[in-house]
């Protein structure tokens, strides 16, 4: 699919990024992971099983659908349980949409550009039970590939978040290596994101193509010549809490970039739970911070 005609197939109403710029506005920046990591359901006094991280999904989702930007279900910590892992996740997404609270899929898909329309039609294709309002996609194996899955995303109304510094300490070897034009890849994937965005974005709201910055990444972007501003689209911030990043860390991450800026925390806040006051608590206590 072109980009054109993708563009031309979005169906009428808002956009994805338009609908995270509404749901920044009135529910803060927020973003909450659901990631049912197995001593977390022990913590929580849930099994170890499909119907555990199932609960365990629709638990936060009641507890904060409306106090947090998006949920940000693992697929990881579903997929482990085998197909009925993934029908749980499907129980998850769905009440994520009842719930109307924006859901933003991370299955951190990735492949050459034949294969990922399979996950493309699982993952933004309007009707699917695996699609929620937007994917995160890894593109290290060229944006190009990925092309698929964000053609359909947009001719859908959803949304995509591309890897591109990511916060894991040896991530940079990889997303700051540079090609023979003296370009970074996480710089080329930023430029690619923004041109999609240029093409989409109109008004106050960003595009829907975003990035994945972690928040524990310091002077990453700079030295790597990203451009955050340019992106005009939603940037991802996971790392916050459990691996060491918070407020201070991200403001220095993605610098003037920071109106789109989600910080993206699953263990600090769930560690919470599985009180429902608590969570909300510990998700307000975040969005307090991160205002
Ligand atoms: O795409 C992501 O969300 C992601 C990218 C990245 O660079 N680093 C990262 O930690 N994540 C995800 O964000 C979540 C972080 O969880 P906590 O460290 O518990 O807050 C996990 O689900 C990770 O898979």
């Amino acid at each position: 699919m072109r980009l054109d005609d993708a563009l031309s197939l979005a169906p009428e109403g808002p956009t994805f990024g338009e609908r995270l710029a509404g749901a920044m506005d009135s529910r803060g920046r927020v973003v909450v992971g659901i990631d049912p990591h197995p001593p977390l359901l022990r913590a929580w006094g849930l099994p170890t099983t499909a119907i555990g991280a199932r609960d365990f999904g629709l638990r936060v989702i009641e507890a904060l659908a409306t106090r947090v930007a998006a949920v940000k279900p693992q697929v990881a910590f579903f997929e482990r349980y085998g197909s009925a892992g993934l029908a749980a996740l499907e129980e998850v997404i769905a009440a994520a949409r009842a719930a109307e609270v924006v859901s933003i899929v991370d299955a951190k898909r990735g492949d050459i550009g034949s294969t990922m329309q399979g996950y493309a039609d699982a993952y933004c294709t309007e009707g699917s039970p695996l699609a929620g309002d937007a994917v995160t996609l890894s593109p290290y194996l060229g944006v190009g590939a990925v092309a698929p899955a964000i053609e359909t995303a947009l001719a859908h109304g959803r949304g995509v978040f591309l890897l591109c510094l990511t916060s894991n300490p040896d991530g940079e070897r990889v997303q700051l290596a540079r090609a023979q034009d003296g370009v970074s890849t996480a710089a080329d994937i930023a430029q690619q994101a923004a041109a999609y965005n240029a093409a989409q974005a109109g008004g106050n709201a960003p595009g829907s193509v975003g990035l994945v910055v972690g928040a524990t990444i310091g002077d990453a972007a700079r030295r790597g010549g990203v451009d955050l501003v340019g992106l005009n689209g939603p940037i991802l911030a996971p790392g916050v809490g459990a691996q060491g990043g918070d407020v201070g860390s991200l403001h220095a991450v993605v610098g003037d970039a920071w109106r789109w800026t989600l910080p993206s925390i699953s263990r600090a806040v769930l560690a919470a739970g599985p009180d429902a006051a608590a969570l909300a608590a510990a998700a307000d206590a975040a969005r307090t911070e991160m205002a």
